[in-house]
């Protein structure tokens, strides 16, 4: 029996083995996802490889030739999909000649939202104190964060972002995801397109990988690293005997800029740590790196490529 589709738990945007043709190319092959209330999911893939049409075949302009689609319980594109989700494209397209405080009028009226929902949500975003000025004198963080409020109106259950960031300067990316965070605390989904690996490797609860089509793997960067069985790197800095005495005495490790380098699988490390702690004086520090989401993107996405 499938969940009950208002129920705070039940996914809100749920895809199950969902494949879209054009002619002879699949651009999606048999994707599964589901984002859950609240729940930030990013979606990394390289260029063509489906992001774009995932997101067609939410909002119901792209019908899959298989496999089910549902946002709040509904068919993309019902009455109810489109009251439930929310988009905002790579490019937000607005009128340069209006105001923002005009442009988030005219879509709350469209919505049959109060004009008043303004004010507030230019404040939220951040960018209250331009509200009357024309939007073509907008930075683009300005026009992205503008196209965000635009995009919040009528509080929708899910919230699509393509590319949200891109060609933003770091500390605007910072707010946009600190932004997205209190979005999502508030119990919307959002589901994200990005190629910024280590922009999401914080800021998302989840992530799923897309590669020609397929979905490789999906679920959090902890769980992805484990499942990929990359090794986490100990670099070690030599006490006062020095490196070379050092590593006489650690099997295994190479010497790498002036400090030793050794890798072990995730069950191996507290057993190195061990090890390391009973070569007293001859170790001076340690620094433990897990594999990155770079990583972890890299292992995957050459799966996915032969896969495909
Ligand atoms: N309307 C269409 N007609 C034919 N092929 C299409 C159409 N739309 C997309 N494709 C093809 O489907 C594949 C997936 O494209 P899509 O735009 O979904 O990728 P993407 O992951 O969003 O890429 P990018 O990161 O470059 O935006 C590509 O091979 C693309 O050429």
């Amino acid at each position: 029996m499938s969940a009950d589709p208002m129920s705070p738990a039940a996914p809100v945007l749920d895809a199950r083995g969902v494949t879209v043709r054009f002619g002879t190319l699949a651009a999606l092959s048999d994707v599964s996802l589901a984002v859950t209330p609240g729940e930030r999911l990013a979606l990394l893939g390289h260029n063509g490889a489906g992001k774009s049409t995932l997101f067609k075949s939410i909002l119901g302009f792209v019908r899959p030739a298989a496999g089910r689609i549902t946002v709040a319980g509904a068919a993309p594109g019902s009455d109810a999909a489109r009251r439930a989700v929310s988009y905002l494209p790579e490019q937000v397209a607005l009128p340069k000649t209006l105001t923002g405080r005009e442009i988030l009028a005219h879509f709350a009226r469209l919505k049959g939202e109060s004009q008043a929902i303004a004010a507030p949500l230019l404040e939220r975003v951040g960018i209250a104190r331009a509200a009357d000025r024309r939007v073509g004198t907008y930075s683009k963080g300005m026009r992205q964060r503008l196209g965000l409020a635009q995009a919040l109106i009528g509080r929708p259950r899910l919230l699509l972002l393509d590319e949200p960031t891109s060609g933003l300067d770091p500390v605007s990316r910072g707010d946009f995801y600190a932004l997205l965070a209190d979005v999502s605390a508030q119990g919307t989904a959002v589901l994200l397109s990005s190629h910024s690996l280590s922009e999401v490797e914080t800021r998302t609860d989840r992530i799923a990988i897309l590669s020609s089509g397929r979905l490789v793997v999906q679920g959090t960067l902890a769980e992805l690293s484990r499942a990929a069985g990359l090794p986490i790197s100990i670099r070690i800095e030599a006490g006062a005997a020095g490196l070379a005495r050092l590593l006489d005495r650690l099997d295994g490790a190479t010497p790498e800029a002036g400090r030793a380098l050794i890798t072990c699988r995730a069950d191996e490390k507290l057993g190195l740590i061990a090890r390391l702690a009973a070569l007293g004086d001859l170790v001076a520090d340690i620094d433990i790196a897990p594999p990155g989401l770079d990583d972890v993107y890299g292992h995957f996405s050459k799966l996915g490529g032969k896969a495909a």
